[in-house]
């Protein structure tokens, strides 16, 4: 998977973009060949393919233009191979089941092609919403509201986050372009707001969305999206198989497109573990790696909300310059927090999961499990943090005698990243004798160890197929 990103732009057009034209493939073979380079699986019936450079979508348009401009102005290029697949699918008003893995630029995979559809809608007079972005947390929806209003300057767009702030303005969501929310913040104001011209409705972080917390709110915004021809598109660098099911069920002749393996971790980022003996052991780890070089800025995760106030008071008695972020602060707070560490004011933000998914830190150089990932999905979302787009990222996992029984499921997930991990790891639950001795040879243990729903499914896809079809 290393070539990804790693080739860049200017390879890229040298070696593969420049071999097709010479050797004159049908577009068919083309497709294949920048598929297989690029590591893109596709599954469906007549998929479209992928682009060759963002040059590609220019149509006679005069916005197209401009959107092509402010997209290089952003740094956007040349396309990342999600984004050469899933773009012209959506284009083609495909329903799509987009899973690549952190930091491969899943956002502009879908604004360009909502931008588009929005843009030519509003020159033909289009009333209300015209495309939907739902994801699970309030910084993510800031995060790709931000990116949204840099690609649609000059296009006199309207676009919004529909937060709370935007509910005690009193703003007139109909007069939105394009809404950017959380399923929590759009199913309050779904009852208040027209959402049947949805046309275009993504679901970023898709299985954190069908989750039990926010399977309901997200299901009612589907609903309130009745527009007969709505496009609905996936998006996660995790797909669990329960999840793809209950995602089709609401999908309409869907292609799934993966970029390099399934629900692994991204391969820019070089991942240790390190045993910590208990958890008195965590916070010397944490202050010695912190010491001897860790560099900034530093994400560092906990399990709980009580935790991560602890770590920052610790952190902060021993002079680092650190913030906090967890759910029970304020919007203010929080937002604050981000900033401070946006801005490199803060060098180490020690955080909950809440900033696991989807958050793009750009200079982020190391994350660090301080608690054990609960889950392998949030092991993949949280070492995602760091190396994205073509950076080098590295991620630190430490891991205490509790840990032993999720040990190998993380030390898999590494090897299937590209990492060295020691056999015993991966043998553990078979070789038990092994616990044994990480007990009784704790230093030894540390050497060896740092190394480089049915029913729901039924309710969804039922409301769904009630609609007309494409
Ligand atoms: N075509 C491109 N060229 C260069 N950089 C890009 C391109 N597309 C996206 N990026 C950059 O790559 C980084 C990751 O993009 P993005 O946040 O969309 O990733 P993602 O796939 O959604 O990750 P996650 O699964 O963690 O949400 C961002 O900083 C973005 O600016």
């Amino acid at each position: 998977m290393d070539h990804l990103f790693e080739l860049g732009p200017a390879r890229l057009t040298t070696c593969v973009d420049v071999w097709l034209h010479l050797n004159g493939l049908d577009a068919a073979q083309a497709a294949n060949v920048l598929r297989k380079h690029y590591q893109i699986h596709v599954k469906g019936s007549n998929v479209t393919p992928p682009l060759q450079g963002f040059e590609e979508v220019k149509k006679k348009r005069k916005f197209y233009e401009k959107l092509l401009a402010n997209t290089k102005a952003s740094g956007f290029t040349t396309p990342t191979p999600v984004q050469r697949q899933v773009l012209p699918l959506l284009l083609h008003h495909r329903e799509v089941l987009a899973v690549a893995p952190t930091g491969s630029g899943k956002t502009l995979a879908y604004l360009l092609p909502i931008i588009i559809h929005a843009k030519v809608a509003a020159l033909r007079s289009h009333q209300g919403i015209k495309a939907l972005v739902m994801s699970p947390t309030r910084e993510l929806a800031e995060q790709i509201t931000r990116v949204l209003l840099r690609l649609v300057q000059g296009l006199h767009l309207s676009c919004c986050l529909i937060n709370s702030a935007a509910v005690v303005a009193g703003t007139d969501f109909s007069k939105t372009d394009i809404a950017v929310a959380t399923p929590l913040r759009l199913s309050k104001v779904a009852k208040q707001t027209d959402l049947s011209s949805v046309r275009y409705l993504i679901l970023d972080e898709a299985d954190k969305l069908f989750e039990e917390g926010l399977f309901k709110q997200t299901d009612r915004v589907i609903k309130a999206c009745s527009h007969p021809r709505l496009v609905v598109a996936l998006f996660s660098a995790t797909l669990p198989e329960s999840v793809e099911e209950l995602a089709r069920s609401i999908l309409r002749d869907p292609v799934r497109v993966t970029v390099g393996q399934r629900n692994v971790p991204a391969s820019a980022v070089e991942q240790r573990l390190v045993y910590v003996g208990q958890e008195a052991g965590k916070l010397m780890a944490l202050r010695d790696a912190l010491r001897s070089g860790l560099r900034p800025p530093v994400l560092v995760f906990v399990n709980s909300r009580q935790r991560a106030t602890v770590l920052h008071r610790d952190l902060a008695l021993e002079g680092v310059r650190v913030a906090s972020i967890s759910a029970e602060q304020t919007p203010a707070a929080r937002t604050d927090a981000v900033d401070r560490f946006r801005e490199g004011h803060i060098h180490v933000l020690v955080c909950t999961d809440l900033m696991a998914r989807g958050i793009d830190f750009i200079n982020v150089q190391t994350v660090v499990n301080y608690d054990f990932p609960q889950s392998a999905v949030d092991y993949i979302h949280r070492v995602g943090r760091t190396g994205r787009a073509h950076r080098h990222g590295e991620a630190i996992t430490f891991f205490e005698e509790k840990d032993s029984g999720q040990l190998r499921r993380i030390a898999n997930l590494m090897q299937s990243s590209g990492m060295a991990v020691p056999d015993w790891m991966r043998n553990l639950r078979k070789e038990k004798p092994h616990l044994k001795q990480l007990k009784h040879d704790k230093r030894k243990a540390q050497a060896a160890a740092t190394a480089t729903g049915a029913a729901k499914q039924q309710q969804l896809g039922q409301d769904r197929k009630r609609r007309k079809p494409t």
